[in-house]
């Protein structure tokens, strides 16, 4: 028995299905939005906003307790952790109810609550029994952190990003398992506010960075300010009391045992579609569970499904779940006229301090022939010093047949801007001499791309 039937059925109203959402009803009025958590996004709830939030905080204190070294003292800087999370929470239940609000602008009848799995591929079935048969679904249905086996018996003093937000105090210590973007963003932030904090990894991984120049700067410059270890010898963890307990190697092989209040698991996340019922769908699931899809119109296979954001796993941060739900809205709503949508090259920023940009074509994408990589270290770097951010490198990629530029890793002050500058020139299909061509300021930040450019011209030139 059929309860609901509709042209399109989005199933998750996170960012990618809110816009999935709204470019599909621009086609048809028989959308229906289906959630089965809370209105609000992971982004602005537990991601991006509050996770800026506390590196606000942080960027304040280290700011203040630095300044000395210009001759400015700000004695004993005090850290109110209370007033830091309240601020935090503030800050982002404002930023939550704005989403909430949008999203229940949407007709209450086009609006259904519950989880939703696949019956076949154009049938659902909800948590509370109901069927809604749809001539094309869009999942979008985000993704949830990966808590390792090897933290099962620590209990509550195991958190991730979603419960460090909800913290009403800042704790005494801070076990972090994972340097990549979560664990180097909220490991530092906290570090910085006055928590004892040390950072685990495994296999050399840092942030997303592959060219491994620039992993080898990031690691000396984090490990100088933190105690980080990106290929830690974990023997192990335990509970003790209200404590975790981690035996490890330090980086002489010493064995140490170290307690934290709280160890926050930061490995990785997974798309949410595993209690999806794909299997029942026909489609082609690759060996994490993903259907195989194509990332111009986002649609899976031939099937009449699509999908956006981080449930596809492909580069599960918000530019991308904006534009692929915007893609595979309009392919759904349209269907079966599907057509290619526009992708931007891809980017990645990692607020830390100093801040990574990924920009294009990362090192590991380069081809074995025809490229050429120019650099450029901060040390000297006349804005930088002057601001006492003179650390970081970055690296320039280029194809020598042709002058064009390919993509970027950069670790450096402010590489949030550097970046999208570079992410500009590389979609406007910019070769380096035009890069080049255009004005640059004095002083200003901006003309290390100018030096990174006039490196790699030289390179591409030999
Ligand atoms: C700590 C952290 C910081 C981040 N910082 C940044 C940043 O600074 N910049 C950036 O670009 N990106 C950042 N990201 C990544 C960004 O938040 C995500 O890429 C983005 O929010 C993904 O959006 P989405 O729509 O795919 O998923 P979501 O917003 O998670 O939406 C998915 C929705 O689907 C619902 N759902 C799941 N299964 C079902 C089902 N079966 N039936 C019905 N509903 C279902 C869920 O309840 C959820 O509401 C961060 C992420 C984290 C965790
Ligand atoms: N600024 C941003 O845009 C931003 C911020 C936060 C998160 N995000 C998104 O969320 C995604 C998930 O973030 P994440 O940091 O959880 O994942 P990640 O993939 O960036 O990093 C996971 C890290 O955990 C390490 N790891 C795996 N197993 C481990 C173990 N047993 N012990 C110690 N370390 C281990 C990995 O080597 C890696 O360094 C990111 O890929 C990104 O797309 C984006």
């Amino acid at each position: 028995m059929t309860d609901l039937e509709t042209d399109v059925a989005v199933i998750g109203a996170g960012s990618a299905g809110l816009r999935a959402y709204r470019a599909a009803a621009a086609h048809t009025n028989r959308v229906l939005l289906i959630e089965g958590g809370r209105y609000g996004t992971t982004c602005a709830s537990v991601g991006c906003m509050p996770s800026k939030l506390l590196i606000a905080a942080a960027d304040s204190a280290h700011t203040a307790q630095e300044a000395g070294d210009l001759g400015v003292y700000a004695d004993s800087v005090k850290i109110n952790g209370a007033k830091v999370m309240e601020r935090l929470r503030t800050l982002r239940d404002r930023f939550v109810s704005g989403v909430v609000s949008n999203t229940e602008k949407i007709p209450a009848e086009r609006r259904i609550h519950g989880y939703a799995r696949f019956e076949d591929a154009q049938t659902l079935k909800l948590d509370d029994g109901r069927r809604i048969r749809a001539e094309r679904i869009v999942i979008a249905t985000g993704s949830r952190p990966n808590v390792l086996p090897m933290f099962e018996g620590l209990g509550d003093r195991v958190v991730v990003n979603d419960d460090l937000f909800e913290w009403s105090d800042l704790p005494e210590s801070v076990a972090v398992f994972g340097p990549g973007v979560i664990g180097m963003e909220l490991g530092q932030a906290l570090h910085r506010l006055g928590v004892r904090v040390r950072i685990f990894g495994v296999g050399g991984f840092l942030g997303p960075l592959t060219d491994p120049s620039v992993k080898e700067a990031a690691e000396g410059i984090f490990a100088e300010e933190l105690d980080l270890d990106t290929d830690a010898q974990v023997d192990s963890l335990s509970r003790e009391g209200d404590q975790v307990l981690v035996r490890f190697k330090d980086k002489n092989g010493d064995s140490v045992e170290e307690r934290f209040e709280y160890l926050l698991a930061a490995t990785g996340r997974r798309p949410n579609i595993d209690k999806l019922g794909l299997e029942t769908t026909g489609l082609n699931l690759n060996k994490d569970g993903v259907p195989d899809f194509d990332r111009y119109t986002m649609q899976c296979g031939d099937k009449p499904i699509f999908i956006a954001g981080d449930a596809n796993n492909e580069h599960p941060v918000m530019p991308d779940a904006f534009d692929e739900g915007e893609i595979a809205g309009n392919n759904a709503g349209r269907y079966p006229k599907v057509e290619p949508g526009r992708r931007h090259p891809p980017m990645s920023i990692v607020f830390t301090e100093p801040q990574m940009a990924l920009v294009g074509m990362r090192y590991a994408d380069l081809p074995d022939t025809d490229y050429a990589v120019g650099e450029f270290s901060f040390s000297a770097h006349p804005r930088a010093m002057v601001m006492r951010a003179n650390r970081g490198l970055m690296r320039f990629y280029g194809r020598p047949s042709d002058g064009a530029f390919l993509g970027a890793e950069v670790l450096g002050p402010r590489a949030e801007h550097l970046g999208h500058l570079l992410a500009w020139a590389v979609d406007s299909g910019m070769s380096v001499g035009q890069m080049l061509d255009l004005p640059y300021y004095h002083p200003v930040l901006e003309t290390s791309i100018r030096n990174a450019l006039s490196d790699l011209q030289q390179k591409m030139q030999h």
